[in-house]
């Protein structure tokens, strides 16, 4: 068994006395997968990932981040805050030797110019002087440079344009593909993650609430069409809806349905819009005694 990129373990954190952003929060993922952390506002997505680059300490449980605690990993491990720290008086250019500086042997130039290239921007011109989207490109050239074997970004095309987006959604992509990179990737446009993820954290009320490969979680669930005196109780019901005579459902089956159910397979969207309409719907994890026997 490979190391996971990633692995908690009842992890959980506390802000303050009281308010637990995190809580009993157990998860595994392989080295090598794309993954999307989705969640509405405040579900604990950014502090996850920040517990992960080992910028936060848990107040409960365990992170492991490529075999290893986080702050002994961090060398390996590529990470783009949602605000983007850079320092303000530099210029690109110096942004980038800056790179090569901190990251002697490992630093990949040619990645990092070209992330910076297609925005077309001035290698001359200081931070300060950038839009929100020019600095996310800058701090994506960063973090690409160095080649990390694991790659954390929180919400990092949120400030692109569309074209931005899909050209940066592409490089980051061929560039995990050939050099077998694991992303982690947090995102409110669950659409844009469906084609390069292959791998979902569903967070939600500080918990895990979905974990696991895109296509079991979509295999598990149905998205069932039925007379609306249909009887669910045999299934795991993650929303239901009746509309007149008939009922629509997103469903964990426990067995056979009846034949006049029409079925369909949902999307990515579908499922975890299905998920955050209705925050008391069951979650899928795998079973701790699953991780344990993975390990
Ligand atoms: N430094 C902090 N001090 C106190 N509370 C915090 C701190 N950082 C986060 N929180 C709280 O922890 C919870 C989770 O916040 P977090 O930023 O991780 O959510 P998120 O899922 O990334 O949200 P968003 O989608 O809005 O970015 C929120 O209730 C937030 O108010």
């Amino acid at each position: 068994m490979t190391v996971p990129a990633l692995e908690a373990d009842a992890l959980g954190k506390r802000f303050g006395r009281r308010s637990w952003a995190l809580r009993d929060c157990s998860f595994r993922l392989p080295a090598g997968r794309v993954c999307a952390v989705v969640g509405p506002n405040g579900a604990g997505k950014s502090t996850l990932l920040a517990l992960a680059a080992g910028l936060l300490a848990p107040t409960e449980g365990t992170v492991r981040v490529l075999g290893a605690h986080p702050a002994a990993a961090r060398p390996r491990v590529g990470f783009v805050d949602q605000d983007k720290p850079l320092y303000q008086q530099l210029t690109v250019a110096e942004t980038l030797r800056m790179g090569a500086d901190l990251n002697p042997g490992h630093w990949d130039a040619d990645t990092a110019r070209r992330v910076v290239a297609g925005g077309d921007l001035d290698p001359d011109r200081r931070i300060r002087a950038l839009s929100g989207g020019q600095r996310t490109r800058v701090a994506l050239a960063l973090a690409l440079g160095k080649r990390p074997e694991l790659l954390l970004l929180d919400e990092p095309m949120a400030d692109l344009d569309p074209l931005a987006r899909h050209e940066l959604m592409g490089l980051l992509m061929g560039e995990a593909a050939a050099h077998g990179t694991t992303v982690v990737m947090s995102s409110h446009v669950v659409a844009e993650l469906e084609d390069s993820c292959d791998h979902l954290l569903l967070v939600g009320g500080g918990t895990i609430r979905l974990s696991g490969e895109i296509d079991d979680l979509l295999a598990a669930h149905t998205r069932v069409t039925a007379p609306a005196a249909a009887d669910l109780s045999p299934h795991e019901v993650v929303e239901s809806r009746t509309t007149g005579r008939q009922l629509s459902a997103v469903i964990r089956p426990s067995g056979p349905l009846p034949d006049d159910w029409r079925t369909a397979a949902p999307s990515l969207e579908d499922l975890v819009l299905s998920y955050l309409r209705n925050p008391a719907a069951p979650a899928l994890t795998p079973a701790p005694e699953t991780l344990e026997a993975a390990a």
